[in-house]
């Protein structure tokens, strides 16, 4: 199912800040790995991501699902002076792209990487840490974990991202019914009901949440 006509979504993403160079290259060299550039972020999202990280002025972000990079850059580029992105993920052969992209774009000091699933990874947080910004692109299967683990660590006034919440429209599809159409479903209806969070979901590509903690 299209969620936006795709004479618009080209529309749309010729209509966003240009990417630059790094950004090019890493969707260049992402095309040319096994799984393609079906899993990174659009162009158009990562811009969204870089205004959002700025717009909350986040000092500690947290990202699951890094693949090769492009929504890290993308979030390591907005955080404040002095800012951290804990970037989680497992795949060793992915994320080795995603650090020469960091080094190229000057934001390597500022991207810590843990290569463990995110779960552990986010348990691990000291207590009190307080986190400004979250993204969730990881395995869809874990969303609702990982919401319900981030909520109670964001900051108030802090928000939580989640990409593809609309599954290709297979949220609406009453024959959908695998794993990862359940636990999309679950956590957006979790989401619609958490009164920790003021929500809204975005036709953007596969679908975007915003969740503001309160
Ligand atoms: C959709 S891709 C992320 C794309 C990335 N945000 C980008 O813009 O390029 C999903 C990533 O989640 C990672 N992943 C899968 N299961 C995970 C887990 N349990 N913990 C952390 N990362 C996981 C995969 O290795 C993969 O790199």
């Amino acid at each position: 199912m299209d969620i936006v006509n795709p004479a618009l979504d080209d529309y749309l993403l010729a209509h966003a800040t240009p990417a630059d160079d790094v950004l090019r290259d890493l969707v260049e060299e992402t095309h040319g790995l096994e799984p393609g550039t079906t899993m990174q972020v659009s162009h158009d999202e990562g811009e969204l991501l870089t205004m959002l990280t700025r717009l909350t002025r986040a000092e500690f972000a947290v990202e699951i699902g890094v693949f090769t990079g492009y929504s890290s850059i993308c979030i390591a580029r907005g955080l404040a002076e002095g800012g951290t992105l804990l970037a989680c993920d497992v795949s060793e052969e992915w994320t080795s792209v995603a650090r020469r992209y960091w080094e190229r774009a000057g934001l390597s000091e500022r991207v810590d990487l843990r290569i463990a699933p995110a779960l552990d990874t986010i348990r691990g947080l000291r207590p009190g840490a307080r986190i400004d910004f979250a993204f969730i692109d990881a395995d869809k299967t874990g969303y609702p974990a990982y919401y319900e683990e981030l909520v109670p660590r964001m900051r108030p006034g802090g928000l939580i991202v989640l990409d593809n919440v609309l599954r290709g429209g297979r949220v609406v599809d009453p024959a959908a019914q695998d794993d990862a159409d359940r636990a999309i479903r679950q956590v957006n209806d979790t989401i619609t009901a958490d009164s920790r969070v003021q929500s809204v979901m975005l036709p953007l590509r596969d679908g975007v949440t915003l969740a503001r903690k309160l």
